[in-house]
């Protein structure tokens, strides 16, 4: 198993501009890096399948290689893609099928939300407004997450809204090797709608999509559907809406994804990591193509509707 020694939680502590620069310095893996050649287009939305998501001719992107590095390394993967995109949703499927724990960092946000410990008035503000929270707060939240796991003897991640800026991409660069960075993009009039239909159940915590969404073909455009994600019945009358999934905060953020996180992409395909996979439609239409790229197969694992 990776040795996995993490100890700049106490530093980002510290108020010095620098401080998670510096703290990330104190954090380190034993692990090795692993190479991958891949390159990716800069948008986040388009119409087309991307020819660069056919991996066959980089084997060593598949499990055999990548599921359990020879040293016993698992996989450490990141998912970008704009909000509603559905990182989530492939990031928890992947991350059954891998064997490696999905990691959210807007989830460890909203439990920290939901704790009202200190920082949930700091930070219901500042989400609920669709901005970022500061660098030191996420990975202070991400490195006490990745603690309680090594703990449990976890190692490998797939991990999902991080990094997010390219200081966090520089920070997480400089303490590990990330294999490979799924960037995953869908045409900009599904994004608003898959958001604004996102549900979750109050009691199981189930992601569902009310959103149906059919964009016709046009000027050589293929048309595309994505149906909808509905609840099975025990939750139907459980559904809750996530405060920050109005119109007005879901462009407040995908704005914010232009001018801040999509500088992330340039980050990493500038170090050959990134692989952009163009979301043909819903899951029925993505997920087995997405495994095609990815050179990964799934014999049949029960997943459930959605992330
Ligand atoms: N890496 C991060 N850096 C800063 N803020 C973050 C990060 N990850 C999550 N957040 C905060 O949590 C919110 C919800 O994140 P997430 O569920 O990933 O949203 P999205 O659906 O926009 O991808 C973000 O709008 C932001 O306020």
């Amino acid at each position: 198993m990776a040795v996995f020694s993490l100890c700049f939680r106490a530093a980002t502590a510290t108020k010095t501009p620098n401080a998670a620069v510096s703290a990330a310095a104190a954090f380190s893996y034993l692990i090795r890096p692993l190479s991958h050649s891949f390159s990716s287009s800069s948008s986040c939305s388009s119409s087309t399948f991307d020819p660069e998501i056919d991996l066959s001719r980089n084997k060593s992107a598949g499990l055999g290689t990548l599921k359990r590095e020879p040293k016993g390394r698992n996989v450490q993967w990141v998912f970008l893609g704009c909000p509603g995109v559905g990182k989530g949703t492939y990031a928890s499927r992947l991350s059954n099928l891998v064997g490696v724990p999905h990691i959210a960092t807007g989830d460890l946000v909203r439990d920290e939300l939901a704790s009202s410990g200190p920082l949930s008035s700091q930070l219901k503000e500042i989400v609920n407004q669709g901005k970022l929270v500061s660098d030191e707060i996420i990975i202070d939240l991400l490195s006490k997450r990745l603690e309680k796991g090594e703990a449990k003897g976890e190692s490998g991640f797939i991990l999902d809204g991080f990094p997010r800026t390219v200081r966090q991409a520089e920070i997480l660069e400089g303490v590990t090797d990330i294999d490979l960075v799924i960037n995953l993009k869908l045409r900009e009039e599904a994004l608003l709608a898959k958001c604004l239909g996102r549900r979750i159940c109050s009691e199981c915590g189930g992601n569902y999509n009310l959103a149906s969404i059919d964009i016709k073909a046009e000027n050589g455009r293929p048309g595309m559907h994505m149906g909808s994600l509905p609840p099975p019945p025990e939750c139907a009358s459980k559904l809750i809406t996530r405060p920050d999934d109005t119109e007005e905060v879901v462009k407040n953020r995908l704005r914010i994804y232009q001018s801040t996180t999509r500088p992330v992409e340039g980050f990493y395909r500038s170090r050959g990591k990134l692989l952009a996979f163009d979301l043909p439609g819903g899951i029925p239409e993505s997920w087995s193509k997405l495994l095609r790229a990815l050179n990964l197969e799934d014999h049949g694992s029960k997943h459930p509707a959605a992330a």
